[in-house]
């Protein structure tokens, strides 16, 4: 595959692609580390350990057995004479691992393992682990201690066991003699302060002989529940981590989006306000704000077709005159005042239309003519009445007209064309009806 190829492929790849494999290589890497290495060790042997010491049940209720400790360059030998005297007599090798008054924390390993020999099948060796806690233990009284232990069968040759503290169990005397309540009868290697190996219960014989190589503890630095909580937190922070992401930028996306649809809506108003604004441009004159020709098609065109209809058409009397005598741009002033005051006098359904110069329509949705007749008469006297500029008396024509059913537009303003034909043959300042 070409090297651009697989370029591009590589580039579909998100950075939560990236941190995915990353988390992946990490669970795998670190379960393989804790399962191969992570590895913690404590061993106690002649080469290393010199707190060790032999003891018997002298001194304590008449024992008189005989425990001596010697050793060798491999290994640690008990002589062990029990005789009666004690309850239960006994010889122990004691391996003291305490600092101060502070012993070691064993709950951090897993396994335990005794190298020994015991010289005698048929005998048991006891292993116990003797914990300090100040909730039952009393400093300088040594019995206090939590006593956890094991018995291991005894073998003529070296024998190695390697023990969990799952198969130790709580010495039961200790419990019978100390009243321990339940909440402290659990097993507890959180502090412990000595490890004895010594002989069992029920000795067949008198003379004994244990030999101790080792003890050595083992464990990992992060235990198994350890690392899977690790993983737990680290694979739920991540996932939390990239939800709250996503959704941050889901939010901020979608508040974009929000954003740029105002935005667009915002310019679509404008853009039709515009347009509604050149619309009703294009339909004014722009003299006298009346509706244009257009104007009066698009008026017309949204008119129901047989709808009532009256025209009123007007047209000022001897308008030339007025330019003539005063100027064109008073003439406009003129034409201008005159849209307004009719403006003033009608309702909003009526429609003022330039027709052309100095004539004007008006539209009116009237069944009958006496109503249109009356706005016209009404309008002639409002107009004469006014006062115009430069102190021009000016009067105006009207012809009215009603469309008939079925008559064009045209046809009716025709007629009402004729109707002001008449007003004005007829002395002008007038309203004229057609017939
Ligand atoms: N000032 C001005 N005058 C205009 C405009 N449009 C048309 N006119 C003038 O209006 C006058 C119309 O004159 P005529 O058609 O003879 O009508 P009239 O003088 O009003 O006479 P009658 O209608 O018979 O009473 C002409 O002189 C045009 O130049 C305009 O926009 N402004």
């Amino acid at each position: 595959m070409p090297a651009q190829k697989i370029i591009t492929q590589w580039g579909i790849l998100q950075p939560i692609h990236f941190v995915l494999g990353l988390l992946i290589m990490l669970t795998i890497t670190l379960l393989l580390w804790q399962h191969y290495g992570m590895n913690l060790s404590l061993r106690f042997d002649p080469s290393n350990f010199t707190k060790i010491s032999a003891s018997d049940d002298r001194d304590t209720e008449g024992g008189k057995s005989i425990g001596l400790l010697t050793y060798t360059a491999d290994y640690w030998r008990l002589d062990c004479q029990l005789n009666e005297g004690h309850r239960s007599p006994y010889c122990s090798i004691d391996l003291d691992l305490s600092n101060g008054s502070q012993g070691i924390d064993f709950s951090k390993y897993t396994q335990i393992t005794i190298h020994y020999r015991y010289q005698d099948a048929r005998e048991q060796v006891n292993l116990v682990m003797i914990n300090f806690n100040p909730e039952y233990s009393v400093e300088n009284d040594y019995r206090s201690q939590k006593f956890t232990e094991i018995y291991l069968p005894g073998a003529m040759g070296w024998s190695t066991h390697a023990l969990s503290w799952r198969q130790f169990n709580v010495a039961s005397w200790w419990i019978a003699d100390k009243k321990i309540p339940p909440k402290w009868a659990d097993n507890e290697f959180s502090n412990i302060r000595e490890i004895r190996v010594a002989t069992g219960l029920f000795p067949k014989k008198t003379n004994h002989q244990i030999d101790l190589a080792y003890i050595e503890l083992n464990g990992k630095w992060i235990s198994n529940n350890t690392l899977q909580l690790l993983l737990l937190l680290l694979w739920g922070g991540s996932a939390a981590f990239w939800l709250i992401t996503e959704l941050r930028r889901s939010m901020q996306a979608l508040q974009r989006s929000n954003k740029q649809q105002q935005a667009l809506k915002n310019a679509q108003e404008r853009l039709k306000e515009t347009n509604q604004l050149l619309t009703e441009r294009s339909m004014r004159d722009p003299l006298t704000s009346a509706f244009n020709r257009e104007g009066l098609n698009v008026l017309l065109a949204s008119e129901p077709l047989n709808a009532s209809l009256c025209i009123i058409f007007i047209d000022i009397d001897h308008f030339k005159k007025i330019n003539d005598t005063h100027g064109h741009s008073t003439g406009d002033q003129v034409l201008c005042l005159l849209a307004q005051h009719i403006q003033q006098q009608i309702r909003p359904s009526e429609k003022l239309i330039r027709f052309g110069g100095e004539e004007f329509i008006l539209l009116c949705q009237y069944s009958g003519l006496a109503q249109a007749e009356l706005l016209a008469e009404k309008l002639r006297l409002w107009l004469f009445s006014q006062n115009w500029p430069s102190e021009i008396t000016l009067s105006c024509s009207f012809g009215v007209a009603e469309r008939q059913t079925g008559e064009s537009f045209e046809a009716a303003l025709h007629r009402a064309d004729l109707a002001l034909y008449r007003a004005k043959a007829g002395g002008r300042n007038r309203v004229e009806v057609a017939k």
